[in-house]
């Protein structure tokens, strides 16, 4: 503690002295930053954006800002070309103290490990993702897309707007349990509230504490009332989580089912399953805890992100329906008119004007807006004009994803929902960090390829079957970070039936 303490003042000490040369509002009081005392979401994000018009886009600029949370120095970054330097690091991989209160939820799994641990879980959960394992969940998400198409059918063709996104969020849950753990929780049709109820008030909870850092004093944090709340919520999770994997285990030893698996090495093996069978292989690597820490980590990063996703690209399609047309002629194209069909891998590849508008939505509305690492070792951050500024090791930083994704150098209608941005040849003539929704490097996302598929297969269902019309638009409705990016009055629509019955 005592080392930790000195490390804080020596990096504090440091940004002080380099903070000089890197724009920024300023510094104020020990608990007070301007950000914090915002209570208002829509207010912290036009604060946020009239500092990044401020400090960071003059060409004189070299995109950083510095900024207090609480007594904690950040600095921001918001030019592709610098993430990059960290991206790309083989070092600056360890995430900031901001993901602390999420551990005692997820546990020290991939998100949230570092050093070895991080590197041996990655190298071993990489192969989960293999194409072969991608196809047998495509099913998975086909089936539940489905379901999804034939509980939204009770919505369709009525004159009043309902929010669409707690619909999304049940059917991408569905997925991720099903995928992840081998066994449905079928909340779509309302069953396990609890565990699903229990899901949202922890993420909830999380962004509360992190956004206001009086709650990092324990005492205030349980005065309030959140700690308890929080406990009882993580009790319920984990728990249900840890029966699921011990049912799961047993299944797996009656049947014997890793011996026939060798026979079709990749056949129908949810994520837990090759938990499982990674730890009968290397039970020193994976212990019982740490297969609960994966598990929890995929249903944390794994459904939230792809429901926010998959909304907002609703949202924007429903805004333009000039879009929205070109979607449902592709979709026509492949599937005639048989409504019933699950798509396959060659549909899939021929969605591709969806996928445009998918990566145009991860562009304008990235789940994960901002990422935050600690640094391990100093970065020097060069300036054509200015003297360059020295990120010392200890900083934590925040990679601010969704202002570099609006960067005009690379996207000709930065604020404005373009599915052309993502043509081919305007594709094949960007820098690659213009566009990470994901992140980039050795930290990226392990879970890309699964969301865009999930998204694709999702999507298609509900064009197949619906047109829709979104009755807020974008900017009068703000998108809203909370741990995921969320719209700010929810997403209102009308559905109107394309079959007719
Ligand atoms: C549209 C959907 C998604 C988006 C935008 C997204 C975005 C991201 C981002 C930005 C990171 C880096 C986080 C950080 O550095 O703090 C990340 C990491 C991660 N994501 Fe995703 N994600 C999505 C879907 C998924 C899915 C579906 C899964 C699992 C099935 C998943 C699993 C993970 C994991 C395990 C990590 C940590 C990887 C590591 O550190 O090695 N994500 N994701």
């Amino acid at each position: 503690k005592r080392d930790e303490i000195r490390e804080f003042w020596h990096v504090r000490k440091i940004c002080l002295e380099e903070f000089e040369k890197v724009n920024g509002p300023p510094a104020v009081p020990i608990f007070g930053s301007t950000w914090y005392f915002k209570s208002d979401p829509v207010e912290m994000v036009k604060l946020a954006q009239s500092w990044f018009n401020e400090y960071t886009l003059s060409p004189d600029s070299n995109g950083l800002l510095k900024f207090w949370m609480g007594p904690v120095p950040v600095v921001s970054i918001s030019r592709g070309e610098i993430a990059k330097m960290v991206f790309d690091s083989s070092t600056n991989i360890t995430k900031s103290s901001q993901y602390d209160k999420l551990k005692e939820w997820i546990g020290d799994g991939l998100l949230i490990s570092t050093g070895s641990k991080w590197r041996s879980r990655r190298k071993m959960l990489t192969q989960t993702f293999h194409f072969a394992v991608l196809k047998e969940y495509q099913k998975i998400f086909g089936a539940q897309g489905k379901v999804l198409v034939d509980v939204l059918r009770f919505r369709a063709n009525n004159t009043y707007p309902f929010d669409i996104m707690p619909y999304i969020k049940r059917c991408t849950l569905d997925i991720i349990c099903e995928t992840a753990m081998g066994s449905s929780i079928k909340s779509q049709y309302g069953a396990n509230d609890k565990y699903v109820n229990s899901v949202r008030r922890l993420s909830e909870l999380v962004w509360n504490y992190e956004k206001a850092p009086l709650f990092w004093l324990k005492p205030i944090w349980y005065l309030f009332g959140n700690g308890f709340e929080f406990d009882r919520h993580v009790k319920l999770t984990t728990d249900f989580t840890r029966e699921v994997i011990e049912k799961r285990k047993q299944e797996l030893n009656n049947n014997q089912e890793f011996e026939s698996e060798s026979s079709d090495p990749k056949k129908k093996l949810a994520f837990l399953d090759h938990l499982l069978k990674s730890q009968a292989d290397h039970p020193d690597i994976l212990t019982d805890e740490g297969i609960r820490e994966e598990v929890d980590t995929f249903m944390f990063e794994g459904h939230d992100t792809t429901s926010s996703g998959i909304t907002f690209a609703i949202w924007f399609l429903g805004q333009f329906p000039e879009y929205q047309q070109r979607v449902q002629d592709e979709l026509d194209e492949i599937f005639g008119d048989d409504f019933e069909r699950h798509p396959n891998s060659e549909d899939i590849q021929r969605m591709v004007f969806l996928e445009q508008c998918i990566k145009e939505t991860l562009r304008m509305t990235p789940p994960v807006p901002f990422i935050s690492r600690k640094l391990e070792e100093d970065v020097v951050i060069p300036h054509s004009t200015k003297p360059p500024v020295l990120l010392p090791a200890g900083l934590n930083i925040m990679i601010n994803i969704i202002t570099i994704m609006k960067d005009a150098r690379y996207f000709e209608k930065p604020y404005e929902f373009f599915p052309e941005h993502f043509s081919p040849e305007r594709v094949a003539a960007r820098e690659a960090f213009a566009f990470v929704p994901f992140s980039a490097g050795p930290r990226n996302c392990i879970g890309q390829k699964f969301a865009l598929l999930e998204e694709k297969v999702v999507l298609s269902w509900i064009f197949r079957h619906f047109t829709v019309t979104s009755l807020t638009r974008f900017p009068e409705e703000l998108p809203i970070p909370e741990l995921i990016l969320k719209p700010q009055f929810g997403t209102q629509v009308l559905l109107k039936n394309r079959r007719k019955f």
